[in-house]
Protein backbone atom coordinates (compact mmCIF):
# COMPACT_ATOMS: atom_id res chain seq x y z
CA UNK A 1 0.00 0.00 0.00
CA UNK A 2 1.43 3.12 -0.85
CA UNK A 3 2.25 5.74 2.01
CA UNK A 4 1.72 9.18 2.49
CA UNK A 5 4.53 11.35 2.66
CA UNK A 6 5.03 14.70 4.82
CA UNK A 7 4.84 16.26 1.66
CA UNK A 8 1.76 15.36 0.85
CA UNK A 9 0.20 16.42 3.87
CA UNK A 10 2.12 20.45 3.10
CA UNK A 11 -1.09 23.23 3.29
CA UNK A 12 -3.92 20.97 4.42
CA UNK A 13 -5.91 23.31 5.12
CA UNK A 14 -5.79 24.91 2.07
CA UNK A 15 -6.13 21.77 0.22
CA UNK A 16 -9.05 21.19 2.03
CA UNK A 17 -11.00 24.37 1.84
CA UNK A 18 -10.26 24.05 -2.24
CA UNK A 19 -11.85 20.63 -2.28
CA UNK A 20 -14.80 21.68 0.06
CA UNK A 21 -15.64 24.86 -2.36
CA UNK A 22 -15.81 21.96 -4.80
CA UNK A 23 -17.69 19.82 -3.64
CA UNK A 24 -20.30 22.22 -2.56
CA UNK A 25 -20.53 23.27 -6.12
CA UNK A 26 -20.99 20.30 -7.49
CA UNK A 27 -23.52 18.62 -4.79
CA UNK A 28 -25.02 21.18 -3.28
CA UNK A 29 -23.02 19.66 0.17
CA UNK A 30 -19.93 20.65 2.10
CA UNK A 31 -18.28 17.62 3.61
CA UNK A 32 -19.98 17.83 6.96
CA UNK A 33 -23.31 17.76 4.89
CA UNK A 34 -22.39 14.45 2.88
CA UNK A 35 -20.95 12.59 5.82
CA UNK A 36 -23.78 13.92 7.84
CA UNK A 37 -26.37 12.42 5.45
CA UNK A 38 -24.45 9.26 4.89
CA UNK A 39 -24.12 8.31 8.37
CA UNK A 40 -26.74 10.29 10.39
CA UNK A 41 -24.47 11.27 12.79
CA UNK A 42 -22.62 14.68 14.16
CA UNK A 43 -19.84 15.53 16.01
CA UNK A 44 -20.46 16.29 19.61
CA UNK A 45 -16.94 18.16 20.91
CA UNK A 46 -15.59 14.13 21.47
CA UNK A 47 -12.36 13.72 22.96
CA UNK A 48 -10.10 11.97 19.90
CA UNK A 49 -6.67 10.66 21.21
CA UNK A 50 -4.15 10.56 18.26
CA UNK A 51 -1.55 7.92 18.97
CA UNK A 52 2.53 7.98 17.02
CA UNK A 53 2.77 4.05 15.70
CA UNK A 54 6.45 3.51 14.89
CA UNK A 55 6.06 -0.16 13.64
CA UNK A 56 6.99 -0.55 10.03
CA UNK A 57 8.11 2.31 7.91
CA UNK A 58 7.61 4.09 11.51
CA UNK A 59 5.91 7.47 12.06
CA UNK A 60 5.69 10.17 9.93
CA UNK A 61 6.11 13.50 9.80
CA UNK A 62 3.03 15.79 9.63
CA UNK A 63 0.49 12.90 9.95
CA UNK A 64 -0.10 13.24 13.57
CA UNK A 65 -0.75 16.98 13.05
CA UNK A 66 -2.62 16.55 10.39
CA UNK A 67 -4.67 14.66 12.32
CA UNK A 68 -4.93 16.61 15.02
CA UNK A 69 -5.84 19.70 12.47
CA UNK A 70 -8.66 17.59 11.11
CA UNK A 71 -10.10 17.03 14.52
CA UNK A 72 -10.13 20.56 15.57
CA UNK A 73 -11.72 20.96 11.94
CA UNK A 74 -14.75 19.19 12.86
CA UNK A 75 -15.10 20.47 16.54
CA UNK A 76 -14.00 17.16 18.16
CA UNK A 77 -11.50 17.61 20.84
CA UNK A 78 -7.89 15.99 19.70
CA UNK A 79 -4.95 15.24 21.84
CA UNK A 80 -1.23 13.74 20.13
CA UNK A 81 -0.20 11.14 23.07
CA UNK A 82 3.44 11.83 24.04
CA UNK A 83 4.42 8.57 23.67
CA UNK A 84 3.87 6.15 20.76
CA UNK A 85 2.39 2.64 20.41
CA UNK A 86 1.33 0.88 23.50
CA UNK A 87 2.74 3.55 26.20
CA UNK A 88 0.60 5.77 23.98
CA UNK A 89 -2.55 3.66 23.44
CA UNK A 90 -2.30 3.98 27.89
CA UNK A 91 -1.74 7.55 27.46
CA UNK A 92 -4.93 8.23 25.37
CA UNK A 93 -7.49 5.97 27.38
CA UNK A 94 -5.95 7.31 31.02
CA UNK A 95 -6.25 10.61 29.56
CA UNK A 96 -10.35 9.74 28.74
CA UNK A 97 -10.27 9.47 24.49
CA UNK A 98 -13.54 8.73 23.34
CA UNK A 99 -12.28 7.86 19.80
CA UNK A 100 -8.43 6.60 19.40
CA UNK A 101 -7.05 7.09 15.86
CA UNK A 102 -3.63 5.25 15.10
CA UNK A 103 -2.02 3.91 12.17
CA UNK A 104 0.20 1.66 11.45
CA UNK A 105 1.46 0.67 7.26
CA UNK A 106 -1.35 -1.87 6.60
CA UNK A 107 -3.99 -0.01 8.56
CA UNK A 108 -5.55 3.30 9.79
CA UNK A 109 -8.30 3.03 11.99
CA UNK A 110 -10.46 5.11 14.37
CA UNK A 111 -12.46 2.75 17.10
CA UNK A 112 -14.87 4.93 19.03
CA UNK A 113 -14.46 3.41 23.13
CA UNK A 114 -17.70 4.64 23.61
CA UNK A 115 -20.08 2.39 21.62
CA UNK A 116 -17.28 0.27 20.18
CA UNK A 117 -17.97 1.21 16.75
CA UNK A 118 -14.50 0.73 14.65
CA UNK A 119 -13.67 2.48 11.11
CA UNK A 120 -11.10 1.43 8.45
CA UNK A 121 -9.22 4.36 6.48
CA UNK A 122 -9.68 2.54 3.31
CA UNK A 123 -13.59 1.76 4.08
CA UNK A 124 -14.07 5.27 4.85
CA UNK A 125 -12.18 6.51 2.21
CA UNK A 126 -13.37 4.28 -0.85
CA UNK A 127 -17.06 5.36 0.42
CA UNK A 128 -16.58 8.61 1.05
CA UNK A 129 -14.86 9.99 -1.97
CA UNK A 130 -18.12 7.37 -4.49
CA UNK A 131 -20.53 9.24 -2.43
CA UNK A 132 -19.06 12.65 -3.44
CA UNK A 133 -18.79 11.19 -7.38
CA UNK A 134 -22.52 9.89 -7.22
CA UNK A 135 -23.64 13.33 -5.76
CA UNK A 136 -23.16 14.97 -9.02
CA UNK A 137 -25.75 17.44 -9.60
CA UNK A 138 -25.31 17.87 -13.69
CA UNK A 139 -24.97 13.90 -14.17
CA UNK A 140 -27.04 12.49 -16.59
CA UNK A 141 -27.17 9.41 -15.89
CA UNK A 142 -27.24 6.78 -12.86
CA UNK A 143 -23.93 5.37 -14.61
CA UNK A 144 -20.61 5.94 -12.68
CA UNK A 145 -17.24 4.47 -13.18
CA UNK A 146 -15.16 3.07 -10.90
CA UNK A 147 -11.35 3.18 -11.80
CA UNK A 148 -9.26 0.80 -9.33
CA UNK A 149 -10.43 -2.47 -7.44
CA UNK A 150 -8.14 -2.54 -4.73
CA UNK A 151 -9.19 -2.13 -0.52
CA UNK A 152 -10.36 1.77 -1.73
CA UNK A 153 -11.68 0.91 -5.18
CA UNK A 154 -13.58 -2.21 -4.07
CA UNK A 155 -15.21 -0.12 -1.39
CA UNK A 156 -16.32 2.24 -3.01
CA UNK A 157 -17.74 0.43 -5.55
CA UNK A 158 -19.94 -1.79 -3.05
CA UNK A 159 -21.17 1.80 -1.65
CA UNK A 160 -22.28 2.49 -5.24
CA UNK A 161 -24.25 -0.85 -5.62
CA UNK A 162 -26.24 -0.42 -2.30
CA UNK A 163 -27.37 2.75 -3.93
CA UNK A 164 -28.37 1.36 -6.88
CA UNK A 165 -26.20 3.01 -9.01
CA UNK A 166 -25.21 1.04 -12.65
CA UNK A 167 -21.49 0.51 -11.71
CA UNK A 168 -18.56 0.10 -14.32
CA UNK A 169 -15.63 -0.86 -13.21
CA UNK A 170 -11.93 -1.18 -14.02
CA UNK A 171 -8.71 -2.89 -12.86
CA UNK A 172 -5.46 -4.16 -14.88
CA UNK A 173 -5.45 -6.82 -11.86
CA UNK A 174 -7.82 -9.70 -13.89
CA UNK A 175 -8.52 -11.12 -10.38
CA UNK A 176 -9.78 -7.90 -8.64
CA UNK A 177 -11.85 -7.16 -11.55
CA UNK A 178 -13.18 -10.79 -11.47
CA UNK A 179 -14.15 -10.50 -7.97
CA UNK A 180 -16.60 -7.40 -8.15
CA UNK A 181 -18.22 -9.22 -10.94
CA UNK A 182 -18.81 -11.82 -8.84
CA UNK A 183 -19.84 -10.31 -5.72
CA UNK A 184 -20.82 -7.09 -5.93
CA UNK A 185 -22.76 -7.31 -9.93
CA UNK A 186 -20.46 -4.54 -11.48
CA UNK A 187 -19.78 -4.91 -15.16
CA UNK A 188 -16.47 -4.87 -16.67
CA UNK A 189 -15.34 -1.24 -18.07
CA UNK A 190 -14.28 -2.02 -22.09
CA UNK A 191 -12.33 1.01 -23.51
CA UNK A 192 -13.92 -0.50 -26.51
CA UNK A 193 -17.52 -0.20 -25.92
CA UNK A 194 -16.59 3.94 -26.13
CA UNK A 195 -19.04 4.49 -23.23
CA UNK A 196 -18.69 7.89 -21.74
CA UNK A 197 -18.92 8.98 -18.27
CA UNK A 198 -19.95 12.24 -16.38
CA UNK A 199 -19.01 10.40 -13.21
CA UNK A 200 -15.95 9.11 -12.37
CA UNK A 201 -14.36 7.69 -8.79
CA UNK A 202 -10.36 6.57 -9.42
CA UNK A 203 -8.13 4.94 -6.46
CA UNK A 204 -5.21 3.86 -7.87
CA UNK A 205 -2.08 4.79 -6.89
CA UNK A 206 -1.04 5.22 -10.50
CA UNK A 207 -1.17 8.67 -12.58
CA UNK A 208 -3.20 9.48 -15.76
CA UNK A 209 -5.24 6.54 -15.46
CA UNK A 210 -8.05 8.81 -17.54
CA UNK A 211 -8.39 8.69 -20.66
CA UNK A 212 -10.36 11.38 -22.93
CA UNK A 213 -12.30 8.64 -24.13
CA UNK A 214 -13.67 7.66 -20.88
CA UNK A 215 -15.49 11.14 -19.61
CA UNK A 216 -18.34 13.37 -20.71
CA UNK A 217 -17.43 17.31 -21.77
CA UNK A 218 -18.47 18.08 -18.26
CA UNK A 219 -17.69 16.01 -15.57
CA UNK A 220 -16.81 14.94 -11.99
CA UNK A 221 -13.60 13.49 -10.64
CA UNK A 222 -13.57 11.95 -7.04
CA UNK A 223 -10.04 10.58 -6.06
CA UNK A 224 -8.23 9.87 -3.19
CA UNK A 225 -5.40 8.40 -5.51
CA UNK A 226 -1.74 10.19 -5.02
CA UNK A 227 -0.70 11.03 -7.58
CA UNK A 228 -4.08 12.22 -9.31
CA UNK A 229 -5.35 9.72 -12.34
CA UNK A 230 -6.79 12.98 -14.22
CA UNK A 231 -3.90 14.07 -16.83
CA UNK A 232 -4.13 18.13 -16.50
CA UNK A 233 -4.57 18.70 -20.31
CA UNK A 234 -7.58 16.48 -20.15
CA UNK A 235 -8.71 18.31 -16.92
CA UNK A 236 -8.16 21.61 -19.12
CA UNK A 237 -9.52 20.49 -22.43
CA UNK A 238 -13.23 19.26 -21.10
CA UNK A 239 -15.08 21.12 -17.98
CA UNK A 240 -13.95 18.76 -15.30
CA UNK A 241 -13.91 19.25 -11.87
CA UNK A 242 -12.03 17.61 -9.38
CA UNK A 243 -12.31 16.50 -6.17
CA UNK A 244 -8.68 15.31 -4.83
CA UNK A 245 -7.17 15.99 -1.17
CA UNK A 246 -5.28 13.33 0.51
CA UNK A 247 -6.48 12.93 3.99
CA UNK A 248 -9.20 15.04 5.33
CA UNK A 249 -12.12 13.88 3.26
CA UNK A 250 -10.95 10.22 4.22
CA UNK A 251 -10.49 11.19 8.35
CA UNK A 252 -13.92 12.66 8.34
CA UNK A 253 -15.58 9.89 6.90
CA UNK A 254 -13.93 7.91 9.04
CA UNK A 255 -14.69 9.63 12.59
CA UNK A 256 -18.24 10.48 11.58
CA UNK A 257 -18.70 6.68 10.87
CA UNK A 258 -18.03 5.78 14.25
CA UNK A 259 -20.00 8.54 16.11
N1 LIG B 1 2.59 4.83 11.62
C1 LIG B 1 2.55 6.22 11.08
C2 LIG B 1 1.35 6.41 10.15
C3 LIG B 1 1.37 5.44 8.98
C4 LIG B 1 0.23 5.72 8.02
C5 LIG B 1 0.37 4.82 6.79
N2 LIG B 1 -0.88 4.81 6.03
C6 LIG B 1 -1.10 5.65 5.00
O1 LIG B 1 -0.26 6.42 4.57
C7 LIG B 1 -2.48 5.58 4.40
C8 LIG B 1 -3.49 6.25 5.35
C9 LIG B 1 -4.08 7.36 4.56
C10 LIG B 1 -3.49 7.24 3.26
N3 LIG B 1 -2.60 6.28 3.20
C11 LIG B 1 2.44 7.22 12.19
O2 LIG B 1 1.83 6.89 13.23
O3 LIG B 1 2.94 8.36 12.01
MG1 LIG C 1 -8.82 11.85 1.85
Amino acid sequence: MALLTPQDLENLSVQLEENDATIKKVTGLDVRGICGELYGTKPDSQKIGIIPISSGEGIIGNFASSLLFIAQYFGLNGFITEHPDITGYYEAVSQGADIILMADDHMFVAHNLRNGRIASNHVATGVIYAEIASRFREATSKDILVIGLGRVGYAGAAHLVRKGFNVYACDPNRAFLEKAVQELGISPYCREDRKRFSMVFEATPNPDTISEGMIEERCLVSTPGIPCGLPPEIGRKYRVDLVMEPLVIGVASMLYSVM
